[in-house]
This record gives C-alpha cells, sequence and structure tokens, in this order.
C-alpha cells in the first residue's frame, strides 16, 4: 500500500488584519494556525539522499500563513483559511488537500479557543 505524507504547522501565530467590527479595523490582530497539507505522491522511499524536491518544504506553510496575507483586511477569519488553501493549492500542483485551523487570540478571556477548522480538496 502507498504511503501517504502530510505536512504539518502547528500553533503558528501570525497578526493579521481581521474581524467584523470598527474596533477590529485599522490595526493587526494575531491569529493562531494549524494546517495540515495532504502531499501527492510521494516517493517510496526516502533515502538520506531523498531531495527536498520529492517533497514540499514545510516553510511554505508558513509562507501561506504570514507573508502571502498581506495587508488585506479579511472581515472572517474563513477567508483567512480560504486564502491559506489556494495559496498552498498555487504552490505546487502536488498537494491534494489542505485543512486550516485559525484560532482568534483576542477573543479568549478564560484560555478558551474560538476559530474555525476548514478543509479544501483540490477543484
Ligand atoms: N464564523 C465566524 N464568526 C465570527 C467571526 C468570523 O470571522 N467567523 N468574526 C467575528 C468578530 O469579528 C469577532 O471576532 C468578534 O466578536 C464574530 N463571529
Amino acid at each position: 500500500m502507498a504511503d501517504s505524507l502530510t505536512l504539518e504547522l502547528a500553533d503558528f501565530e501570525h497578526d493579521v488584519h481581521t474581524g467584523i467590527y470598527s474596533e477590529e479595523t485599522g490595526r493587526p490582530q494575531p491569529l493562531r494556525f494549524t494546517v495540515q497539507v495532504r502531499f501527492r505522491c510521494p516517493p517510496e522511499r526516502f533515502v538520506p539522499e531523498t531531495p527536498l524536491s520529492a517533497s514540499k518544504n514545510y516553510m511554505d506553510l508558513k509562507f501561506a500563513c504570514s507573508e502571502a496575507l498581506g495587508d488585506t483586511h479579511y472581515q472572517l477569519i474563513e477567508a483567512v483559511a480560504d486564502h491559506v488553501c489556494e495559496t498552498l493549492f498555487l504552490q505546487d500542483e502536488r498537494v491534494e488537500a489542505v485543512t486550516v485551523k485559525i484560532v482568534k487570540l483576542a477573543l479568549s478571556e478564560a484560555d478558551e479557543k474560538i476559530g474555525i477548522t476548514l478543509h479544501r480538496d483540490r477543484r
């Protein structure tokens, strides 16, 4: 049976312009991202000499959750997650599916975690 490969970035925090309400506009707020990327056809074996081109650079996941989001104001964090998914699909045609979990840290009063998870298969 073939292997499957999932790349993961967990608990990465980055400030993003997002929010529905007027008090949320004008300055970015911290979001916590956890992203999983399902990768098509990994090689049969990863040997010591296997090059990075046989996989996907996990630093690309950080890029998708930070610089790639730019200074755009995203009303909903769903739109942030959508942008992350599309960035990852565009980067590499071997990306089959992406799951993005976002926690809006500014909402937490007693360590509760409020946010969303978006899963998208390549269309
Ligand atoms: N499903 C969502 N619900 C809400 C969002 C959101 O982005 N997705 N955002 C807000 C406000 O901006 C919130 O962070 C402050 O009340 C409310 N609900």
